[in-house]
């Protein structure tokens, strides 16, 4: 059984500490030296990846350090009692599954006498087949035609990683012949956000996916009831219409008043549920299920390198070490996710509250509060948008921001022109490239206003082209990567306790039982 020990306790933690300011990313990456680290300097990853750490404070002083830090804090060992069904969620008491999703990596993990890998399987079958009679036209609407849109009900994981990865292959799979039908979502309690949807959408010919976990999420069932109203305003039967993807002991699957339900289970949290029945069931129906098999395969190879002890081939482990350094003994508050794909557009999102609802948290994983900074703030938008908007920040703000590129040596969809010598492709490409030189290097000028320090350390993940495979494999690189991190902070990154207090606000506000600055702002709000 592994130890569980807080950062600062751990002797090659202060040993990491002293190593502060060791590398001079400036002076490391400029001339020669530059073009050797970024040959030297990167790891395989699974689906043709690679994590190219280059242009980070590393080097071999550095890496020996954090190899030793990855050693104390047993991560490799942790990962390995996760996947074999050990309760890593001491907060709730619970396995941590979603791994299991994907592949069995380990031994059986039986829990009530049911084979958890059985169960997602079974349910992963169950989703592909109702897909496969969608689109053959076996389930249909009440007047025998098929469903062409189907419109996901759900809120933060329920939402951000599904929506995520399906805008991610949008493209990609009307190019490939493979969209079957087109996906929407509905997040937001804001009413505007599910009537815009509703009203872009031909509701006689739509499938409604209510997703949620818990089955009490106040945002996700007030809209369902405003899904149903309007499937019945326009003489139609929600029960023709809705489906419901949740736990087996929530109160939505003691219901009848869903087409189909699919099932997870407490052990995969919501924020790492893309690869259970809450992904799987829009992605099938929107890809067809061979398309999720494929991004589930992609994920399971990552996965597999991410149980190597090895950091140097262990990118995941490697980019989660590289970053609790950055955070703790370089002291920088924030990470950007920049990719250079705009099917990535929703990835940040996804991202930010992966990590950050993981993460942000003050106590160990035994309750007791930490004596050093936890997860960072992270944010984040395709490049090159984002170069016209927040780089300046980037560039010469005063905070350094550690920066996680992503990039594709090929599009999508193919299509390109020429002008003034490259395609667009190698344009977006030419940008990445120069924003990693431009962080790390710099440029001196007596004109302070114009001079760039450099020393902006960043990584990049490369790939040939964003696929189902290469996304499932980045998709795994980030959940193992903030596992990775929490079991470095010594944190339960699988509870999300700081999401309550509001819940508990809000519904007191609306029950009219409020008083002081509560009331104050009620009234302000004219609820
Ligand atoms: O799937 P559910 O249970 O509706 O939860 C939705 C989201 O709400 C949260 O519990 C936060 O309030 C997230 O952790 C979760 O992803």
């Amino acid at each position: 059984m592994a130890t569980w020990n807080n950062l600062d306790t751990l002797a090659s933690y202060k040993k990491l500490a002293g190593l502060k300011n060791h590398v001079d990313i400036k002076e490391a990456m400029s001339g020669e030296n530059g073009a050797t680290r970024v040959a030297k300097y990167s790891a395989p990853m699974a689906e043709g990846l690679s994590f190219n750490y280059a242009a980070k404070q590393v080097d071999d002083t550095v890496l020996a350090a954090l190899a030793e830090l990855a050693e104390e804090s047993q991560l490799a060992d942790k990962f390995e009692e996760l996947y074999n069904g050990a309760v890593i969620n001491t907060g709730e008491k619970r396995l941590v599954l979603h791994h299991l999703a994907r592949r069995q990596l380990g031994k059986d993990v039986v829990v009530d006498g049911v084979n958890k890998r059985d169960f997602y399987v079974s349910q992963q079958q169950k989703a592909a087949d109702f897909a496969n009679k969608v689109h053959a036209g076996e389930i249909t609407n009440a007047a025998g035609e098929k469903f062409t849109t189907v419109v996901q009900i759900g809120i933060g994981g329920s939402d951000l990683g599904p929506r995520a990865l399906y805008i991610a292959l949008e493209n990609w799979a009307k190019e490939n012949g493979v969209a079957k039908m087109e996906a929407k979502f509905i997040s937001n309690v804001d009413p505007d956000d599910a009537a815009a949807v509703l009203k872009s959408t031909d509701l006689a010919h739509a499938l409604f996916i209510v997703v949620s976990k818990s089955g009490t999420t106040l945002e996700t069932l007030t809209n369902e009831a405003f899904v149903k109203d309007a499937l019945t305003k326009a003489g139609l039967n929600p029960a023709n219409h809705m489906l419901a993807v949740t736990s087996e002991t929530s109160p939505l699957a003691k219901s009848d008043d869903y087409l189909e339900a699919f099932f997870m289970d407490d052990f995969i949290g919501g924020r790492y549920s893309s690869s259970s029945a809450v992904g799987g069931v829009v992605l099938s129906l929107a890809f067809g299920p061979e398309i999720f098999a494929r991004i589930l395969n992609g994920a399971a190879e990552e996965d597999k390198l991410a149980a190597n002890k090895n950091i140097l081939e262990n990118p995941d482990m490697l980019d989660a070490l590289i970053g609790v350094y950055e955070r703790n003994v370089q002291e920088y508050p924030s990470t950007a996710v920049l990719p250079y794909s705009q099917a990535l557009s929703r990835f940040p999102a996804h991202l930010q509250q992966c990590d950050m609802e993981s993460n942000g948290k003050s106590v160990n994983r035994f309750g007791e509060p930490v004596n050093y900074v936890t997860g960072p703030t992270i944010f984040g938008e395709p490049g090159t948008n984002g170069q016209h908007s927040f780089y300046q920040l980037l560039h010469q703000g005063t905070d350094i921001v550690p920066l996680q590129f992503v990039g594709f040596k090929n599009s999508q969809i193919g299509m390109d022109v020429v002008i003034e010598d490259s395609t667009s492709q190698q344009k977006l490409c030419a940008n990445v490239a120069a924003q990693i030189v431009a962080f790390a290097c710099g440029k001196k000028d007596e004109n302070l206003n114009k001079n760039f320090e450099g020393g902006r350390p960043s990584s990049i993940i490369i790939g040939e082209q964003l696929t189902p495979e290469s996304l499932g494999a980045l998709l795994a690189h980030f959940e193992n990567k903030i596992m990775f991190q929490g079991f470095l902070w010594n944190v339960n990154s699988f509870d999300q306790e700081g999401v309550q207090l509001g819940k508990i606000l809000a519904k007191r506000v609306l029950a009219h039982d409020t008083d002081g600055a509560l009331k104050s702002y009620s009234d302000l709000l004219n609820i």
